[in-house]
């Protein structure tokens, strides 16, 4: 479905994207990670067709990119980070101009904007629409052509609890019926409730890809907090306990000590994300 080999972007002497290679299934929820600058949206870019790398190879759906782009362009969807719709258009009719141009039945317009939740809002003009419902607006354009791959840069940023369910749903639901679905966000509690797999990178280089439960097995650094009442002072003390002198140092406390609390800390896939991209855990 995608496969980037040996992917090289640079603007100048700097090097936005530095060797990634990835390989992405169809019907993959794909989770794409990294801190600012990491050179996400510019990877993005590339497989969209929209910057021709400087060595390296893409293909999407099987066709070579940026070469094939008008071949490949009709089966993706790409939902960006910043909305573009026309303000002054209903939201009906900013989706039928799409409609029209990628020869969709104007009854898939209905239907998307029921699964977004627009359909009260379908005869509105755009310009009176919150964020949160113009970025559903664009999910819904950008789903309306059935499109076998689709990306979405931070899909559920400014949205309310309920709007960020809904679009979660969403994902899942295109990736179970067989669409790719390639996620960009900085939600890491998002990344371990969905993605089938997740890649990391820093600096334009790939850290690691894996399942997300993978990653937490692999890279989890284990702490149990302590606290104890010695002679009338509370003592605080962490253990890591995957060193052996501190896990015997934590049986004597226990044994000895009259402890108040004894607390194994959790660590989520955000402590995983911290660790590898250089913020430390402790
Ligand atoms: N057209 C360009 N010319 C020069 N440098 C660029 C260009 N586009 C991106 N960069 C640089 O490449 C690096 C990667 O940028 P990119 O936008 O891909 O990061 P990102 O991972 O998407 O970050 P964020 O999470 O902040 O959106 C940054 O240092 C950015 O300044």
């Amino acid at each position: 479905m995608i496969k980037i080999s040996q992917l090289n972007i640079r603007f100048g002497d700097f090097k936005a994207v530095d060797g990634l290679s990835l390989d992405i299934p169809q019907g993959e929820l794909f989770g794409f990670l990294g801190p600012n600058g990491a050179g996400k949206t510019t990877t993005i870019r590339a497989l969209n067709g929209a910057l021709t790398p400087t060595s390296g190879s893409i293909e999407v759906l099987g066709y070579a990119m940026p070469k094939e782009l008008q071949k490949v362009k009709p089966f993706i969807g790409y939902v960006p980070d910043t909305e573009n719709h026309y303000e002054d258009m209903t939201g009906h009719e900013n989706l039928a101009l799409y409609a029209r141009l990628y020869g969709v039945p104007f009854s898939e317009i209905d239907r998307w904007l029921s699964v977004l939740q627009l359909s009260e809002a379908a005869h509105v003009k755009v310009r009176t629409y919150s964020k949160g419902m113009k970025k559903k607006l664009l999910i819904a354009r950008e789903l309306l052509h059935a499109p076998k791959l689709v990306f979405f840069d931070e899909p559920t940023a400014n949205l309310d609890a309920h709007s960020i369910q809904l679009v979660r749903r969403l994902m899942q639901d295109l990736a179970a019926q067989g669409t790719t679905v390639f996620l960009t966000t900085h939600d890491m509690e998002e990344v371990e409730q969905i993605c089938d797999r997740v890649a990391i990178i820093a600096k334009g280089k790939l850290l690691d890809c894996d399942t997300p439960t993978a990653f937490i097995t692999r890279h989890a650094e284990r702490f149990c907090d302590v606290q104890y009442d010695r002679d009338g002072v509370m003592v605080r003390h962490s253990y890591h306990l995957d060193d052996p002198a501190q896990r015997a140092a934590l049986a004597h406390i226990i044994q000895t000590e009259h402890c108040l609390r004894v607390h194994s800390r959790e660590f989520k896939f955000e402590d995983v994300f911290k660790k590898l991209t250089g913020e430390a855990y402790q």
